[in-house]
């Protein structure tokens, strides 16, 4: 008669390694997101709420600067070609935040595929995405458009800024 191995319990499996470690990564994570989520903005944040709206085209190199590090603040991401104003969402894309990889950069690539990084491509036409990815990129494009201003298109080499009619300067204040 052969000796059988005792099933692990739910406690074995949860306290291997491995799942161990796998368990503190994901609480990490889940601790830095609603950290962020519910984080009141520090006192020496400027008052982001009120920051005159941006309606103008960008290159990948002009984009970079909005990544929150600016004295006003502000933060801009792009994805599938149209640049976007996350201010509002600081928490997640300000500096230290959970996704601050994204702040001032192409997002395309990484939300498509998961991965939590801007792409340091001078331009990324992210003609290799597969379908899949493809409407993941688009699924995250309509919610940033239910959610967040667009400042304009994010500007191929070669590419010229149009003019928006409804642009506003710097200093005119949108509330
Ligand atoms: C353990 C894995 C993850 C968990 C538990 C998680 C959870 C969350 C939560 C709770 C929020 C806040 C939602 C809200 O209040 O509106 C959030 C936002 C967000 N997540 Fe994740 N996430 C994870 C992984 C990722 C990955 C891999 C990406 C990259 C593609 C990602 C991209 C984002 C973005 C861009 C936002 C902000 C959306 C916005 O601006 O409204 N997340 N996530």
């Amino acid at each position: 008669m052969s000796q059988t191995e005792p099933e692990p319990t739910l406690w074995d499996e949860l306290t291997s390694p491995v799942n161990f470690t796998l368990l503190l990564v994901i609480a990490y994570l889940i601790y830095k997101i609603l950290r962020a989520k519910f984080e009141p903005e520090s006192e020496a944040a400027p008052p982001i709420q009120r920051l005159p709206k941006l309606r103008k085209d960008l290159t990948v190199q002009e984009l970079k600067k909005y990544d929150g590090t600016q004295p006003d603040g502000r933060v801009l991401l792009a994805v599938n070609g149209v640049i976007f104003d996350v201010t509002r969402g600081k928490s997640f894309y300000g500096p230290g935040g959970p996704y601050a990889a994204f702040a001032g950069t192409d997002a395309t690539r990484g939300l498509a595929t998961g991965t939590v990084a801007g792409s340091d491509k001078e331009y990324d036409d992210v003609s290799d995405l597969t379908p899949d990815e493809v409407s993941a990129a688009k699924e995250w494009e309509e919610q940033f458009t239910g959610k967040y201003d667009i400042v304009g298109r994010l500007l191929k080499p070669g590419e010229s800024p149009k003019q928006y009619s409804d642009d506003e300067s710097e200093g005119k204040k949108t509330q």
